[in-house]
């Protein structure tokens, strides 16, 4: 029995999980679990997963709860995650948790020598550097959720012999493909936040819409095979069905396909290298489909895209930078005070204005993290 740590549960990721845990109880348990501040769901969930630990987000609804709920060990805020990724009896942490939120947990159960499921992309992206030599040095898994680096993954066969000439990143293109630039300058939250294929989080909803999520991708994607960003490729597919592929140096490309279900990655994320049937999970069948479609992103009209390969190659403190004002600017666009054009703007200029740094630390992360935060709510005047 593996036993899982689920940061998230409440979250898109998170549900699914639990869908999945409930299909194969026999081989998983969730022992703990983190909510944000949904307690209304984070209670739903309870009557079907039965984990002793439980953290939120705040101390007021951990005591609420602690009140009501005797026999569980209720925990709050980052420590409480912390606590709760790094218990004796947990095998594996899915850290389902959006944003640079999660990369602090994540650093901690490595250290307690936790296998990691990674849905959460930023954590890659602003700490790889961390990230990957803690991996290497505790002798622990760092299983990839996100459905490209999954499908790469798998492509791979969970191994790396160097021979890959390049990774081709799949992207749907997001909810305004077809949109000019002009066009952009006027679409709305709810128009962002209709994807064509994926049913997600808002926040990245809106990253996919502005490429942002292709962006973060493709530096996650340089930390998880070590590859180099001449040797990724992002490419415009649409259907999403082909999830991503690697071309090899003998010109053979090898792709991962299937029905967009993001239950296929998180489970092979718990059983790999193992296979188990996904229940009701829709066959793939190409005959129905047909024809799949593919084009050239265009760098001009998602800037974003343009913006994080920069980020990526500059390395260093860059892509922290990127991420934290992508995270306030996706915010503010969420809460209608910036446009969706505005968003790549902000990005934009808090990478231009930073004082870049190599290899920062944790602590200077978190600083830099804030700073490009603040430097997005200065320029729309909400500090
Ligand atoms: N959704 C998808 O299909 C995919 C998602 N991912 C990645 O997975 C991660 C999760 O995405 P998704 O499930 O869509 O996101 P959601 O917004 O649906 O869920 C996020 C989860 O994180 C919790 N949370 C949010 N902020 C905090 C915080 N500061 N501290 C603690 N918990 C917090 C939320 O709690 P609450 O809601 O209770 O407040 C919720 O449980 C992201 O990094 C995303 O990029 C990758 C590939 C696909
Ligand atoms: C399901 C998943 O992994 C998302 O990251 C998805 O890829 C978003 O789709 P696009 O960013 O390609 O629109
Ligand atoms: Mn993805």
């Amino acid at each position: 029995m593996k036993k899982i740590c689920v940061l998230g549960v409440t979250g898109s990721i998170g549900q699914q999980t639990v869908d999945v845990v409930k299909h194969h109880c026999d081989e998983f348990e969730i022992v703990a679990m983190s909510a944000g501040k949904n307690i209304d769901l984070l209670e739903k969930i309870m009557t079907v997963i039965h984990a002793k630990h439980i953290c939120v987000q705040t101390q007021e609804d951990q005591e609420y709860l602690q009140r009501k709920y005797k026999d569980i060990h209720f925990y709050w805020g980052q420590e409480g995650l912390i606590q709760i990724a790094t218990l004796q009896q947990v095998d594996i942490v899915l850290n389902a948790i959006v944003g640079f939120a999660g990369l602090m947990p994540t650093m901690k159960a490595i250290q307690a020598h936790k296998d990691i499921a990674l849905a959460n992309k930023e954590t890659l992206v602003v700490a790889g550097h961390l990230i990957i030599p803690l991996v290497k040095e505790y002798g622990v898994k760092l299983l990839p959720v996100d459905s490209e680096h999954s499908a790469i993954f798998q492509c791979l066969n969970g191994e790396y012999h160097g021979e890959i000439h390049k990774i081709i990143l799949t992207a749907s293109g997001g909810s305004f493909r077809q949109k000019s630039r002009q066009e952009l300058e006027h679409v709305t939250v709810e128009d962002a936040l209709k994807h064509p294929n994926w049913s997600m989080g808002a926040k990245i909803t809106i990253d996919s819409a502005t490429l942002f999520n292709k962006g973060l991708e493709v530096m996650e994607a340089r930390w998880l095979f070590d590859v180099h960003y001449d040797d990724i490729e992002v490419l415009i597919h649409p259907e999403s069905i082909i999830h991503s592929m690697v071309e090899y140096e003998d010109t053979a490309v090898i792709a991962q396909l299937g029905t967009p279900d993001m239950r296929l990655p998180i489970q092979y994320a718990l059983t790999y290298p193992h296979r188990f049937p996904l229940l009701g999970g829709k066959r793939l069948s190409l005959s129905d489909i047909g024809t799949l479609h593919f084009e050239k992103p265009d760098f001009h009209r998602f800037h974003a895209l343009a913006l994080a390969y920069e980020a990526g190659r500059k390395g260093g403190s860059m892509p922290c930078v990127l991420n934290g004002a992508n995270e306030q600017a996706n915010a503010l666009f969420l809460a209608k005070k910036i446009s969706f054009l505005d968003i790549e703007k902000y990005v934009e200029e808090a990478m231009r204005a930073h004082h870049w740094i190599d290899h920062p630390s944790l602590a200077q992360l978190i600083e830099i993290d804030q700073w490009a935060r603040n430097f997005v709510l200065e320029r729309v005047g909400e500090i």
